[in-house]
């Protein structure tokens, strides 16, 4: 175990940190059908099958033309055939939008734009930019379209049908599993005479499917012993890449997960973070069963705390597995008010934006027992070490991983 207990990892640090263990244990990759490439990761460059587009194609409804009008009418070129060529000047083809240009037509004419007279011969002034696309002006054969880490999504799986793709290539998804520690905790019900609903078990499986991970087991809570502590974890790393455990990470009476993780052989990455909520959390990397790293990341039992843990840590463990890349760099608003640092630790303080997504005001209810805060915010503004944040000045903000319309 190499982290000393008593040293907090700054939380920038503890960010690189854990994207750099997850990059360097991410490994193969899988070919699946292009529609069930959703959410997932580019193992390889997606590259231009064909030139884009493959030939000269037709924008408009009209006609093509060779040589200088009234132009007879010798065809008609709908989209999805090979035209033959326009052999004479003089003469024209009745052409359809998305058809193939026929070899020799020297211009395209909108067929709003036309006149065909009694005679049956056809009139009209192209407009002075071409009417048509030609190959390769979006793409050329094998032209890197996407780099290998790009996330795909459904524009990307639109633009690698478009040039000809059925499968790609991606990243296998990291496989998380989580443990709830906790005999305290009820499942169900609501609390009372000194017990507490688990609240964890029911949102940690979504957040981190949120980050890209598929789920391999959700078990708890987990009774607070060591050998069931030990047992739980060891099944849990025979089919995930990531173990994600919940509360026991101090060193009171019932913590059992610091004496598992050195009965198992585990490397502290990260032990205690120098961040308010969330001081507690750690990750480890331990042996697998098949000698690939595995890890385990410990979320302290509060639960706003362990949502911290999971944005701090997990997400960018998860990112590095699945071979994204990522940045610590956050985009910067406007705190509405004063937010109070928490001297030497970096304080997250949950906030709200406003409609412009520009400026940040705290929310309420943010201890570190309460989710009530949480579930009122779009993330975190970021208070570095030392640091007093006035009304108006520009702080770096951590967003949680929402989708469109929710906070709306
Ligand atoms: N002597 C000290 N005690 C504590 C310190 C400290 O520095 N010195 N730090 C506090 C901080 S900060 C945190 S965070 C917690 C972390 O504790 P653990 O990770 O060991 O978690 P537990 O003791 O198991 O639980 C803490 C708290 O959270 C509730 N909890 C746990 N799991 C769940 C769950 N799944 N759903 C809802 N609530 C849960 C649990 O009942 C406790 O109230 O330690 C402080 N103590
Ligand atoms: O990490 Mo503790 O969360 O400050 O409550």
């Amino acid at each position: 175990m190499s982290a000393d207990v008593n040293t907090p990892v700054g939380w920038e640090q503890a960010r690189e940190l854990a994207y750099q263990a997850g990059l360097a244990a991410s490994a193969g990759a899988e070919r699946i059908p292009l529609t069930a490439g959703d959410g997932r990761t580019l193992a390889e460059p997606l590259r231009a099958l064909t030139a884009l587009p493959a030939f000269p194609t037709s924008s408009i409804d009209g006609w093509a033309v060779r040589g200088t009008g009234p132009w007879r009418p010798v065809g008609r070129v709908l989209a999805g055939g090979t035209p033959p060529p326009l052999t004479e000047d003089g003469v024209c083809v009745e052409i359809a939008t998305g058809a193939m240009v026929p070899d020799g037509a020297a211009a395209l004419i909108r067929v709003e734009e036309s006149v065909t007279g009694a005679d049956g011969r056809v009139t009209g002034t192209p407009r002075p930019m071409p009417e048509w696309r030609l190959p390769g002006e979006e793409a050329e054969l094998g032209e890197e379209l996407l780099p290998a880490g790009a996330a795909v999504d459904p524009a990307v799986i639109g633009v690698a049908a478009t040039c000809g793709y059925e499968t790609l290539t991606v990243r296998p998804e990291p496989r998380a599993a989580l443990l709830v520690f906790g005999d305290e905790l009820l499942t169900a019900g609501p609390p009372g005479a000194g017990r507490v609903r688990d609240s964890l078990g029911p949102q940690v499986p979504a957040w981190l499917r949120r980050y890209g991970a598929t789920i391999t087991a959700v078990s708890g809570p987990v009774k607070d012993t060591l050998d069931a502590h030990l047992d739980a974890i060891r099944s849990a790393l025979d089919t995930a890449d990531l173990v994600c455990t919940t509360g026991g990470t101090m060193h009171g009476p019932v913590d059992h997960l610091h004496p598992a993780l050195a009965e198992l052989g585990a490397e502290y990455l990260v032990n205690t973070v120098g961040v308010r909520p969330g001081f507690p959390m750690l990750l480890a990397r331990v042996p697998g069963p098949d000698g690939r790293p595995r890890f385990l990341a410990g979320l302290p039992g509060n639960p706003q705390s362990a949502v911290i843990a999971l944005i701090s840590l997990v997400a960018p463990l998860l990112a590095g597995l699945a071979g994204r890349p990522f940045t610590g760099d956050l985009p910067l608003v406007e705190a509405a008010v004063p937010v109070p640092g928490r001297g030497r630790d970096t304080h997250l303080a949950l906030a709200a934006l406003d409609p412009t997504g520009r400026t940040a005001t705290p929310v309420g209810h943010v201890g570190s027992a309460m989710l009530r805060g949480l579930a009122n915010a779009h993330g975190f503004v970021v208070v570095r070490p030392g640091v007093k944040v006035a009304a108006g000045d520009l702080v770096p903000f951590l967003p949680l991983p929402l989708l469109p319309g929710e906070r709306a």
